[in-house]
Parts: structure tokens; C-alpha cells; sequence
């Protein structure tokens, strides 16, 4: 469903991300960790259409992001690591602005919009969006994208400002749709979540993936042994020596 071949964005002289590849089934989740700057948000824009790769290609359900644009950016939900919505519109408008331009009009999707704000306790529609917290926002921008039932999800650290409640619904939601077939694909800095919700999970620093594949695959990578996902998250990206920094404070 994702699939991107020698992904490489280089801005100037630097590499952002460096020659990638990606390939992400339906009823998959996919984890993408890795340090501040080390080319997780990059990625995702180029996936999903809003940055062009210097070189690489990317396959979204088959179709190539060259030839296909707009029917996979129709196709697709993303989820931006900040909800960039109109201040000036109210939580209702924006409903009503997404679902007038992907034209949707059916009753499930009305009814699934109302099921999730119930869920997330979305009671603040009439309000301005200027006015909500950056949770509130989090939680619309979310039920404004999985109300469409997207067969491919992106998620940039979707749980950044959401309450407990909050990010285990979006959690179970997630599993849902995974087990209904969507293949979703997103990055986080925690890595609890990643280790319980991801089949597979790839690591990045410095735009290079240094090791990917489910808890077990990467343990048997670890020169540590039978380590935590934080451990040997720290171990690939040169973390490691956190405790020494810690012990010398
Ligand atoms: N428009 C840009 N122009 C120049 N450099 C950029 C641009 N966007 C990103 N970069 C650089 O590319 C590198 C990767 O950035 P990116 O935002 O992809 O990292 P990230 O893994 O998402 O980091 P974080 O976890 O901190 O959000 C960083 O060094 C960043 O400064």
C-alpha cells in the first residue's frame, strides 16, 4: 500500500533523507522512530505529497506519486504533527468545508464523524477553532481524517497533546481500522507506543534507516540481547552512553 524506492530530499547541500526504502502492507501499522531531526517528518511529507523528493520514488496503493497526484492525495489521510486548520472557522464549518471537498455526503460518514467526537468527547463544534487548545484541535484534525475511513493512513506523532483518554482511543481506533485493512503508517518519539501498537518499525537517524522489522527481528539485531525497545533504539542511534551523561551530571 506504501511502498517508496531509494527515497532521497536533500535541502541545498545537506540530506535530509538518504536514499530510503519503505514498504508498508494493508492491515499493517508501521512505526517510524527515530531522534529530533533525524528525517521522520521529511518523510512523511514526501509520502504524502506535500514535499518533492530530490530523487526516489514512491507507490501509493499501486499508483506512482508522479502520475496519480490528486487520486492519492483524494485516497489518503494525514494527520501533520500540528493541526493546521482555519482559526476563523468553526469546528462545524471545517467538518463541513473537509467533507465538501473530498464530497462526502452519506449518512455512514456523518454518522462515523458523530461516533468518534462522542468517543473523544468532541462537544465544542460551535466553537472557534482560534479558540481550542492544542488537544481539541489534535482530537478534530483526527476525527476529521478517520471519519473518511482511509485505506492509508500517515500520522506525524498523532499523540502529542492529546490527553490519556484521548490517545487510547486513537490507539483502539487504529487498531480497528488496521484490522478492517488500512495500512498505517506513523512516527512517534514514545516509544511504549510503537513497541505495543506496531507490527513493524523502522528506526532512522541521519535520513538512513538503520534497522527495521517487528519487536523480535530487531531484538535479534541488538547486540544487547533481550532488551526494551528503548534500549536498543538507543543503541542503534548512539544513545547509549545516556546513563554515563546521566551519572557525570
Ligand atoms: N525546509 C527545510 N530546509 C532545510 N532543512 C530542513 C528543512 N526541513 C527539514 N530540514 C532538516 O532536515 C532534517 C530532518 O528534519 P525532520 O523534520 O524530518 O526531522 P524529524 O525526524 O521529524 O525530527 P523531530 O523528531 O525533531 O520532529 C533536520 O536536520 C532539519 O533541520
Amino acid at each position: 500500500m506504501i511502498k517508496a524506492i531509494n527515497l532521497t530530499k536533500k535541502f541545498k547541500d545537506f540530506t535530509a533523507v538518504d536514499g530510503i526504502n519503505l514498504n508498508v502492507s494493508a492491515g499493517e501499522i508501521y512505526g517510524f522512530l527515530g531522534p529530533n531531526g533525524a528525517g521522520k517528518t521529511t518523510t512523511i511529507k514526501m509520502l504524502t505529497g506535500t514535499l518533492k523528493p530530490t530523487s526516489g520514488q514512491i507507490f501509493i496503493m499501486d499508483k506512482d506519486y508522479n502520475n496519480y497526484e490528486l487520486e492519492i492525495k483524494r485516497e489518503i489521510g494525514v494527520v501533520p504533527d500540528e493541526p493546521k486548520m482555519y482559526e476563523n472557522l468553526k469546528g462545524s464549518e471545517y467538518i463541513e468545508f473537509v467533507m465538501n471537498v473530498y464530497k462526502l455526503n452519506s449518512n455512514e460518514i456523518h454518522s462515523r464523524f458523530n461516533e468518534i467526537c462522542d468517543a473523544f468527547g468532541i462537544d465544542y463544534l460551535n466553537d472557534y477553532i482560534g479558540d481550542y487548545s492544542h488537544g481539541m484541535k489534535q482530537k478534530l484534525m483526527v476525527a476529521s481524517v478517520l471519519m473518511r475511513k482511509p485505506k492509508v493512513i500517515f500520522l506525524d506523532e498523532p499523540t502529542v497533546g492529546l490527553d490519556a483518554r484521548a490517545a487510547r482511543i486513537l490507539k483502539e481506533l487504529l487498531q480497528k481500522y488496521k484490522s478492517e485493512g488500512s495500512a498505517i503508517f506513523f512516527t512517534t518519539h514514545i516509544l511504549e507506543i510503537a513497541e505495543k501498537m506496531c507490527d513493524r518499525i523502522g528506526i532512522i537517524d541521519h535520513g538512513r534507516i538503520l534497522a527495521e522489522g517487528n519487536l523480535e527481528e530487531l531484538r535479534s539485531l541488538s547486540k544487547l540481547g533481550n532488551r526494551s525497545l528503548e534500549d536498543i533504539f538507543l543503541e542503534l542511534t548512539g544513545g547509549s552512553e545516556v546513563k554515563e551523561i546521566i551519572d557525570e551530571l
